[in-house]
């Protein structure tokens, strides 16, 4: 994972687009019913078959059944699958073997601890997602809350391990970010929207060039 940027919660030809055109490296789309990024399984094909051969394409999961991972395998045909909920090991490794696909599993950090979640999924999953921990309320969504966690956690983590970042990234902190954790990848959903999943195409444009200034200097 070399300076990527993920747009993530894209569901309009439009914003899509907008993705596309500013380069974005992967572009994710979100099947979670509680989400207001949540895409349906038409829709979900649509938009796939539009990013195909302009970026990867990410179908993102939350404790998704067996059912819920083949409809949208099937549908959206993606490059990668995110898992965002409570997966555990044994469960990332049925689903990346089921699907014959890469998974790309979210771990939520709000102190320097949570890093030990990661070791039980060493050789289960191919890419590392750190977010922020979603809020303690009950109807708060697993992710996508546009909440950031204290970079400097990641102070402590083994050089080797390489992850993609997320959380409460915008086109205003992405450099600082990129700059205090040297992650080679970012991810982002609120921090380039108007309003709840109403993606704007000039905050994409302006996340994308701020990341890319910023890996560059990374050299
Ligand atoms: O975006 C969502 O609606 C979402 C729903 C359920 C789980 C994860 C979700 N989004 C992912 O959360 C992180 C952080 O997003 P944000 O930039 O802080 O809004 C990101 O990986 C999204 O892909």
């Amino acid at each position: 994972m070399d300076n990527l940027v993920k747009i993530c919660g894209l569901s309009t030809p439009e914003t899509l687009d907008a993705a596309l055109s500013a380069g974005a490296d992967l572009v994710g789309f979100v099947r979670f019913a509680k989400s207001p990024r949540h895409v349906g399984l038409d829709l979900g094909r649509q938009l796939s078959a539009q990013a195909r051969g302009r970026a990867q394409c990410v179908v993102l999961l939350v404790d998704p059944d067996d059912e819920a991972v083949f409809e949208a395998v099937e549908a959206l045909n993606p490059d990668l699958i995110q898992l965002h909920g409570h997966e555990s090991p044994q469960r990332v490794a049925e689903i990346r073997s089921r699907a014959q696909l890469p998974v790309m599993k979210a771990f939520g950090i709000a102190e320097h601890s949570d890093l030990a979640a990661l070791a039980p999924y060493a050789g289960k999953i191919d890419h590392i997602l750190l977010d922020a921990k979603p809020p303690r309320d009950p109807g708060a969504l697993p992710g996508g809350n546009g909440l950031s966690f204290d970079w400097r956690l990641l102070n402590g983590l083994d050089p080797k391990v390489s992850f993609m970042l997320s959380g409460g990234l915008t086109p205003d902190n992405v450099a600082e970010a990129i700059r205090l954790t040297r992650s080679k990848a970012v991810d982002v959903s609120t921090g380039v929207e108007s309003g709840p999943g109403l993606k704007d195409p000039g905050k994409i444009e302006a996340f994308i060039r701020a990341a890319r200034t910023a890996f560059a200097a990374q050299h």
